[in-house]
């Protein structure tokens, strides 16, 4: 902090420390290329299969975040996440119209292997041993990353295709955006309150999201998945 002025909250210093990493997962080629109207369209439809699944274990994984509050936390912080739980059901229906208006036949997609990586990850949260907020913390960067990614995608002078404008505003969305800062919100609240080491368990919790989410985007793209420009293992500064 410097003189005067206010203390970053973790969340905030979390962002400062690691910029480098955060930028790698919401400024990557695949979403800039869709920014700058370049994108492989065939990139796109394998993000979209892809995605489809994602979300799938993203409604268990959610729903273990809902178990975790509702134990231990605030009536408010449950109805915020029950909301971003609901709104999972329109996504996946949202992902089965555009999947027919690209021609992806959703049944016929398997999972990759960064996908496989990121879904584990994903389901094991269901451990009780793993605590509210450090599943908070993981909901609310998890969000971001899209939210970010895709945010940039309709911000003044892109070029984005308009065919595929639709999914950048989805998530793009200031309605979004707002729901992505009350997350932010309360998982800050829940850090503040934390002993260090679950402080701790929740920034490498960070890290590893920004990690799998650009493993996730190099997916789109088989020559970015052969040759990945990311550090395979991301470690905390003390
Ligand atoms: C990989 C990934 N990360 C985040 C989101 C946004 N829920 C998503 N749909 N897919």
């Amino acid at each position: 902090m410097d003189g005067g002025g206010v203390a970053p909250t973790t969340t905030a210093s979390w962002l400062a420390r690691h910029r480098e990493m955060y930028k790698r997962a919401t400024r990557h080629p695949f979403t800039v290329s869709i920014r700058d109207g370049t994108v492989d369209l065939a990139a796109f439809k394998r993000w979209l299969g892809q995605d489809y699944m994602f979300v799938q274990e993203f409604v268990a994984f959610l729903a273990s975040v809902l178990l975790k509050c509702c134990k231990q936390s605030e009536s408010s912080d449950m109805e915020i996440i029950l909301g971003g739980l609901a709104s999972l059901s329109d996504e996946l229906s949202w992902f089965k119209k555009e999947a027919a208006k690209w021609s992806v036949d959703l049944a016929g997609v398997s999972p990759l292997s960064s996908n496989m990586e990121y879904r584990r990850f994903l389901q094991s949260f269901g451990e009780p041993e793993i605590s509210y907020t450090v599943a908070i913390t993981t909901f609310w960067i998890i969000e971001t990353v899209y939210q970010d990614s895709f945010a940039f995608c309709i911000e003044e002078g892109n070029k984005t295709p308009p065919e595929l404008l639709g999914t950048c505003q989805r998530w793009g969305s200031p309605e979004f955006k707002q729901y992505c800062q009350a997350l932010q919100q309360i998982t800050d609240r829940c850090l503040a309150n934390a002993p260090s080491d679950a402080v701790k368990s929740a920034e490498e919790a960070f890290l590893r999201v920004l990690d799998l989410e650009v493993g996730f985007w190099d997916m789109s793209s088989p020559e970015r998945q052969q040759n990945p420009q990311k550090p395979s293992t991301v470690q905390l500064l003390e």
